[in-house]
């Protein structure tokens, strides 16, 4: 900034030019490091002379081995190099190097060396600070049998290892990034090559989610060209991304990487509802896939606006003729429709079915307008379907095609497996062929010339006629998945769509479900899904307000309205973009068949990393789940990683959650604990009210730990919870079972595994995730139906 000013006294244009663009630069570099000031620096290896002497660009000797000789036969040795490691690489003014980026090359060292294969390094050093005050050192000898000196000095070691004072921690609401003390088997996978997809299965607690997000920022830090096409993190909860999003910003690393819900995945759409696990088996299984192609061309002979709140039809790209078509598009749509719905109850004849008959010819009565039906008219008005006779004039003659014909059409339009919606010009084109055959004129000129000419004029002719063109739109009008989703609410309906793909109880929960205001995450997968079936007929682009940030990379970091306008503008380009670079998926093994497509529409041409436990899955179904995965990965080669160390919980809570992990998935080995806090699990049994047991519990554990408490029950038990705990602060949270995913406090409550366990056909596992969600202590609540022992142990969680 100084030099700047030194050359704006000059006084040319072009140095005036050279000024303002040096200030700038210097500026996002200043603001850099003064966001990643906190903790900047946090480690430093002292390392033998490399075996080469080769340095590498960051100035840093770059054999992994040390030196012949390096180390002296009576077990002495010179440092040769010492490196800082910190969040972001410094150079000094002569452009040798202060700090290394922890992702650099030269950094790996610091997490890969161990003491049963050290490389080089003698001697790893974490260094935690604040401000500018370090406020501990913690050393891990690699080499403890050398006696290594530098600069003629004995190296000093302080502290009891950098890990167990990390892991000791208490948690808050939000993640930390573990760049000081990632773990050798962590670091060879947030390093792995990008070429294909990388596989990492690991128990609870073994840091996947930290690892992926970590490798997230490793990749953007290493090719950020190629991952400019965008990194998705695809997580189970809204929860569980507003506990990691804060990682990133962390790393440095923010704006191309998208950390979105799996029930956020479609946007203008968030999931909000839960389903009642038989419902989301249904939902979420490739049967669901089928019933969504039959709907979706089903739906078709609906006609707009034809049924209890399921107008078909979007209303864009329309001539005014289906107006009440736009009910169920956009946002609030399937909501009124679904308002309307509630008086029908399932089962009522619909009013859209098809039959009723109707005529184009009269113009402007094939607007929808004229169709809609509310409930309270369904019963008085017989039903109304698409129209189903087609008049028109040409060459002076009356052409029509009656029901049987127009059938006939659209059937043949709509054979294959293309979008919906962009066979409508297809069902054009053939209906002006049914037309032209009618009308004779093919027979009148043997000229082919001739006769093409007098058909494009016939063409022409029906085209431009209004009548044509409503009865078109009523006809085929485009279709929005929302639109197809609410007409499939219909009991009757989705019966018909659903015949020997759903049973009847599936039927009727499914069209129940989709009754209700808002969407479950298993609707988003289906949304999306029909997205794809439908598919968007191509419309002229809106143009974008012009964007000054979009010219200059790196200003917003500049202004002092920085934080609203970066995440402004990283949700636009979150929005905008449909396809990433690269996919993260974390807790993979959840992902239904469906959620597997959804996700791998995003990524068709990505590479992929996927982290995951078996042994953690809600879903009932994993051998499909994993047939749907293999189809999302196509045959990209996949390399796999296994994490085998529980940085969470200590091992008498891991002891514990082992016991149904061997119900849950007999023959599955536990990771191994790294800690032990001598804290044995407390047991406690219901006596009078299990909401006050509940409270004295949380209240008790709140006592005990600095950090958080979660309560963890049965899901349908969420909201009386949320009520138990009233008044206690908001260090104590109650989540129900499928929310507790991924996430960790210093101290659970585990209310009634039982009830949790027979929740679902994966309820053993969704026990075995909430008991392994605390990193000090956990209580176990038990009601009549745990059968608990004297001890208060429940029956489930015996030897
Ligand atoms: N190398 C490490 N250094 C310090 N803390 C770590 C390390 N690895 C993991 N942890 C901590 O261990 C805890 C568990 O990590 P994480 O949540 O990533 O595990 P997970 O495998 O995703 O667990 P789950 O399967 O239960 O969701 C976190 O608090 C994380 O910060």
């Amino acid at each position: 900034m100084n030099d700047a000013a030194k050359r704006g006294q000059v006084g040319t244009p072009g140095a005036l030019a050279e000024r303002d663009a040096q200030v700038f630069r210097a500026g996002v570099h200043l603001n850099r490091l003064n966001n990643e000031f906190e903790d900047f620096l946090f480690g430093r290896i002292d390392l033998l002379l490399g075996k080469d002497g080769k340095k590498g660009p960051d100035g840093a000797y770059t054999a992994v081995e040390p030196a012949d000789g390096a180390v002296r036969d009576d077990d002495t040795a010179d440092i040769a190099e010492t490196l800082h490691i910190g969040r972001i690489g410094v150079l000094d003014s002569e452009y040798a190097p202060l700090v290394i980026d922890w992702r650099a090359p030269a950094a790996a060292p610091f997490y890969r060396s161990t003491p049963v294969d050290p490389g080089r390094v003698v001697r790893r050093r974490v260094i935690r600070s604040k401000g500018r005050k370090v406020l501990g050192v913690e050393d891990d000898l690699m080499r403890p049998e050398l006696k290594a000196t530098l600069d003629g000095h004995e190296l000093p070691v302080i502290g009891d290892g950098a890990l167990m004072a990390a892991l000791g921690q208490a948690r808050s609401h939000t993640m930390r990034d573990i760049v000081a003390s990632i773990q050798a088997e962590q670091d060879l996978v947030i390093r792995a090559p990008a070429a294909s997809v990388t596989y990492v299965e690991g128990g609870p607690g073994t840091g996947k989610t930290a690892v992926a997000l970590h490798r997230a920022a490793y990749l953007l830090y290493q090719d950020r060209r190629r991952y400019a096409g965008g990194i998705l993190i695809v997580s189970p909860t809204p929860l569980l991304v507003a506990y990691t999003e804060g990682v990133l910003p962390s790393l440095g690393e923010e704006g191309q990487v998208a950390i979105r819900a799996i029930g956020s995945l479609v946007d203008g759409t968030e999931a909000t509802l839960y389903d009642a696990p038989s419902t989301a088996r249904a939902k979420g299984s490739y049967r669901m896939l089928k019933v969504l192609r039959k709907a979706a061309r089903g739906v078709l002979e609906l006609g707009p606006g034809a049924g209890p709140g399921s107008p078909a039809a979007s209303g864009s790209g329309a001539t005014g003729a289906n107006g009440t078509g736009s009910g169920a598009n956009g946002r609030n749509g399937t909501g009124s429709g679904a308002n309307a719905r509630r008086g029908t109850g399932s089962g009522t004849a619909s009013a859209s079915d098809p039959g009723r008959s109707r005529s184009a010819s009269a113009p402007g009565a094939a607007g929808s307008g004229q169709l809609a039906l509310g409930d309270e008219d369904e019963a008085a008005v017989a039903p109304a379907g698409p129209p189903n006779r087609l008049r028109v004039v040409a060459f002076g003659r009356r052409l029509e095609l009656e029901a049987g014909a127009l059938e006939r059409v659209r059937r043949n339009a709509l054979g294959g497996t293309a979008p919906v919606n962009l066979l409508r010009p297809r069902a054009r084109k053939l209906l002006l062929d049914a037309l032209w055959e009618q009308s004779g004129a093919a027979t009148r000129h043997s000229d082919p010339e001739l006769a093409a000419e007098l058909r494009s004029s016939f063409d022409e002719d029906i085209t431009s006629e209004d009548s044509f063109i409503a009865f078109l739109d009523a006809w085929w009008p485009e279709l929005t998945p929302k639109a197809v989703l609410a007409a499939m609410s219909d009991e009757r309906r989705l019966g018909r769509w659903a015949r020997r793909i759903l049973n009847p109880g599936e039927v009727r929960r499914v069209a129940r479900s989709l009754r209700r205001d808002g969407h479950s995450v298993h609707d988003i997968a289906m949304l999306d899904e029909l997205q794809s079936i439908l598919g968007t007929p191509a419309r002229p682009k809106k143009k974008r307000e012009l964007d000054p940030l979009d010219q200059l990379t790196g200003l917003e970091e500049l202004m002092p309205v920085r934080e609203e306008s970066q995440r402004e503008r990283a949700e636009r380009l979150a929005q905008e973009r449909t396809e990433y670079a690269h996919v993260i998926v974390d807790e993979a093994q959840d992902l239904t068949p469906m959620q597997w497509r959804m996700v791998g529409r995003r990524g068709r041409h990505a590479t992929w990393t996927v982290v995951g436990d078996p042994a953690q899955s809600s879903w009932s179904d994993p051998d499909e789940a994993a047939e749907a995965r293999d189809e999302a990965l196509g045959t990209r080669p996949r390399r796999r990683f296994e994490l085998t160390v529980n940085y969470r919980n200590p091992a008498e809570i891991a002891e514990l959650a082992s016991k149904v992990l061997a119900l849950a998935m007999p023959g599955s080995k536990s990771p191994s604990a790294v800690r032990s806090t001598g804290v044995e699990p407390r047991f406690r049994v219901v006596r009078d009210s299990l909401a006050q047991t509940v409270r004295e519990e949380a209240a008790r554990l709140l006592d005990r730990v600095d950090g958080t408490v979660g309560v963890v029950v049965a899901m349908q038990r969420r909201e009386e919870a949320a009520r138990w705990l009233a008044g206690l602060g908001d260090r104590v949270v109650a989540l129900g079972s499928l929310e507790a995913k991924g996430l960790e406090y210093d101290a659970t409550v585990v209310v009634s595994p039982a009830e949790i366990a027979d929740e679902s056909p994966a309820g053993l596992r969704v026990l075995y995730v909430a008991l392994t969600r605390a990193t000090q202590q956990l209580t176990i609540v038990s009601a009549d139906r745990d059968e608990p022992d004297t001890n208060g142990v429940p029956d489930l969680l015996r030897d």
